[in-house]
């Protein structure tokens, strides 16, 4: 390690000698971590990062003034569609998909590593739940996904396959993410097959170009964007670790959407099939300020443009035939072959240009005291993931429903959109969706058939609360193959309305009812509940269950009692035997 005076001079020669100045009055202890800092970030390299982030910093704002000029909507020869065209079509590609699977081909890749600023939460947001009467977090939904695309690709092939889960973390995230996981126990999956790793960090840097202190002992760092995912691939060797188990495809996407569909079979086969490097999901965008990336060509190479580089005259051009001109919005779910990200960790990722974010940076004033900015005080300088579109050489965009796969969780509830009951409603409704697909009725208190409608916009309440494990159901599916030993946990809400559900779970065969000792410890901790109420509870990992407002049936009976007459309002686990599912009062 470096003396002091040594470090001292470098820092002078790169004009951040300022990063010292409490250094006098620290104890041994935060002056030996401050040195350490400094030491590790390198003098010349921090000269070099502080003045690119100041130049950019500099230009003017907002895109290029000729980007309209270049900018077109993507050719359709490029983009498939999940919904549109031939069903015969979609199972060929979900087939490939389930087979790539099988094969032990596919893996996913969370990127994790932002910090929730808009949504307000001090802790990594994959922890967040949303006030599900399940009460799983986001972290808990996609680990569910997970396993259940396992088993259905392990089903139609006879295999044992998994699906590695790899999690890109920060300095922020990785810490309380490994503990949360740790805790719960990796909901239940192979601890071997969940990877966590840590990107980059960054010095934030004032306006004119000098590297802003964070406290007296440390430069206020902040990660390097989600497109730090290459450098970080490379630091962690995460594709040796890829290649090792065989992967050759990796499905990457973004904590915040509950609707996400991790291994998406239909996503990964139309991929493959088509032979792509990379892909993008895409869904219709809903309005021309909504902050989603656009999926367009720019000088006629694909590409995203970011929403906070697009101009709203840009954004709000419309198409001949009155839609959005550029309406692909990117719901940060990308499609890559191994080979290509091979390709980019060893020579295009120094290619990538850094973004611009002008943020309140948390720092101390002249005299040491913490100041939490009012106005953006500091450049953080950011790489997108999906800034290595140009560089593939056959890139496709894959059209989804918005309503059957995307609802991101960006703001707190204090925000109109994007809100944690946006994103409650969003998979309630979807689950209501299901069970109505699956034959399923839904009856008020008096047992009057609720309205059905199919498509319910996003700020009204779905007719009940109704919510199916993903490991019950994926994308919707209904199992006809049930082994005899899978478990099937019912959970009975306390909520006006009756949901009959018998259909949805098959009719022919019988069920055992578990008493209550023998429920799943994680099951029994609930009390609730009055009609309305949220009930509490630990809704454990090794929980799959539908869980449904009202009375639950079979045989078209309610076998439940109403709310408050039952000892046991919450609900009960039955052991299903193959298709059907009987329940009785609890006694
Ligand atoms: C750059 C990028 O992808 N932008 C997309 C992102 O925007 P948006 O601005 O919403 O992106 P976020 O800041 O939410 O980050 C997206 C994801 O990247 C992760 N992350 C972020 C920063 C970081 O340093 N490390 C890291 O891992 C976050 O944890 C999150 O999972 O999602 C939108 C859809 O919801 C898309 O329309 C945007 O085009």
């Amino acid at each position: 390690m470096a003396s002091e005076a040594d470090l001292r001079a470098r820092l002078q020669r790169a004009s951040q000698e300022h990063l010292l100045r409490f250094c006098a009055e620290l104890a041994p202890e935060p002056r030996a971590a401050l040195l350490a800092q400094l030491e590790a970030l390198e003098p010349e390299a921090l000269r070099q990062h502080c003045q690119r982030a100041a130049a950019a910093c500099a230009r003017p704002p907002g895109p290029p003034s000729d980007l309209a000029a270049r900018l077109q909507p993507l050719p359709p020869e490029r983009v498939g569609s999940a919904t549109e065209g031939d069903p015969q079509t979609r199972r060929l590609w979900e087939e490939e998909g389930f087979h790539q699977i099988a094969l032990n081909r596919v893996a996913v890749l969370l990127l994790a590593g932002g910090q929730g600023t808009r949504l307000g939460v001090t802790y990594p947001k994959g922890m967040y739940q949303v006030g599900l009467p399940s009460q799983k977090t986001l972290y808990q939904l996609q680990a569910e996904r997970i396993r259940r695309v396992e088993q259905l690709a392990g089903e139609r092939y006879g295999t044992r396959c998994t699906v590695p889960w790899y999690i890109m973390t920060s300095e922020f995230t990785l810490g309380p993410t490994a503990k949360f996981f740790k805790e719960h126990d990796f909901f239940h999956l192979d601890p071997n097959n969940v990877i966590m790793f840590e990107q980059r960090m960054l010095p934030a840097v004032s306006f004119d170009g000098r590297a802003i202190l964070e406290r007296k002992d440390k430069v206020a760092m902040a990660p390097d964007g989600n497109g730090g995912l290459y450098s970080a691939l490379e630091d962690h060797q995460i594709l040796e670790d890829m290649e090792r188990r065989g992967v050759e495809f990796v499905h990457v996407y973004c904590v915040d959407n509950i609707l996400v569909r991790l291994a998406d079979p239909v996503f990964i086969g139309f991929c493959v099939l088509r032979g792509a490097d990379c892909g993008a999901k895409v869904v219709e965008k809903a309005y021309p300020e909504e902050p989603v990336g656009v999926v367009c060509q720019v000088d006629g190479v694909p590409q995203v443009v970011e929403y906070s580089e697009i101009s709203p005259e840009v954004a709000q051009l419309r198409a001949p035939g009155g839609g959005l001109l550029y309406n692909a919005g990117n719901i940060c779910n990308h499609f890559f072959t191994r080979d290509f990200l091979r390709t980019v960790t060893r020579e295009l990722e120094p290619l990538l240009q850094p973004h611009v974010a002008v943020k309140k940076v948390p720092c101390v004033d002249e005299h040491g005291h913490p100041v939490k900015p009012l106005q953006p005080n500091g450049i953080k300088m950011e790489k997108f993931v999906f800034d290595v579109l140009p560089f593939a050489k056959n890139f496709v965009a894959f059209q989804v429903l918005r309503e059957e796969e995307f609802s991101p969780l960006k703001n707190a509830d204090s925000a109109d959109r994007d809100n944690p009951s946006t994103s409650r409603r969003a998979l309630l409704a979807q689950h209501c969706r299901w069970a109505l697909r699956a034959g399923a009725r839904f009856l008020d208190a008096h047992g009057t058939r609720l309205l059905e409608q199919p498509s319910l916009p996003g700020s009204t309440e779905p007719p009940a609360i109704c919510e199916i494990s993903p490991l019950v159901s994926y994308a919707g599916e209904v199992r006809a193959d049930r082994p005899a030993e899978a478990p099937l946990g019912l959970g009975w809400w306390g909520r006006t309305g009756q949901a009959e559900l018998d259909a949805w779970l098959g009719r022919h065969s019988s069920a055992t009812v578990l008493s209550g000792r023998e429920l799943p410890e994680t099951w029994s901790a609930a009390s609730c509940q009055k009609p309305g109420e949220v009930g509490q509870g630990k809704a454990g990992p090794s929980e799959p269950g539908i869980w449904a407002s009202g009375s639950l049936s079979a045989r078209g009976q309610p076998t439940l009692p109403p709310v408050g007459s039952s000892g046991w309002p919450y609900g009960r686990v039955v052991q299903a035997q193959g298709l059907e599912v009987a329940s009785s009062p609890h006694s």
